[in-house]
């Protein structure tokens, strides 16, 4: 039965740290993914940008980007779920093996927006890969009929868990 964790919390409560510090402390497994965090300037939020747990990084969304898709203040570029994301991810979507592990910060309205990452996302639960992926607590059709999922575990994020929470996972993902 493979382990599939949703990583549920309010924003900036630390689920993009958590997943970094997850991947870093993982000695046996080789995961795939991407995180996504805020680009600042000043004070101010002006976008989130996605990085592969590869290395390969692009801005998702931006207050300057045009759109469509629009999230709040935010132009999406789906280009860079399409070519990033979901190239990330491609190893286990195609030919996903056993023991295979995805980490996936995070499943939320901008990401969400592209049809064909929601595609990949079914594909990785079918295919029958490790998954830790993190959601907002908003409701939202796509998360909400996984968090309903049996074979799904929900573990909220808080500022009391989230400092033991990488360890903890990273040992229930190495046995
Ligand atoms: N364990 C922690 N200890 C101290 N500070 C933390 C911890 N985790 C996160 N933070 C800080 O809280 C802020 C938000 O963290 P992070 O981006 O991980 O949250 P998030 O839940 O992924 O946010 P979002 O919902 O916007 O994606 C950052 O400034 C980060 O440095």
């Amino acid at each position: 039965m493979p382990t599939r964790i949703l990583l549920e919390g309010r924003p900036g409560v630390g689920k993009t740290t958590a997943v970094r510090r997850l991947a870093s402390l993982l000695q046996t497994r080789a995961p795939v993914g991407f995180t996504t965090e805020e680009i600042r300037e000043g004070t101010a939020r002006v976008g989130f940008a996605l990085e592969t747990l590869d290395g390969r990084r692009a801005v998702l969304a931006h207050v300057a980007f045009p759109g469509p898709p629009r999230v709040g203040r935010y132009g999406v570029d789906l280009r860079v779920m399409e070519e990033l994301a979901l190239s990330a991810l491609a190893p286990l979507s195609r030919n996903a093996a056993p023991g295979d592990l995805a980490l996936v910060d995070e499943l939320g309205r901008m990401e969400l927006a592209s049809s064909a990452f929601r595609e990949a996302v079914r594909d990785l639960l079918t295919g029958g890969v490790d998954l830790v992926a993190t959601v907002q607590a908003r409701h939202d059709p796509f998360t909400d009929a996984l968090k309903r999922r049996p074979d799904i575990e929900l573990v909220r994020v808080t500022a009391q868990n989230r400092d033991a929470l990488p360890r903890e996972l990273a040992a229930r993902l190495e046995t």
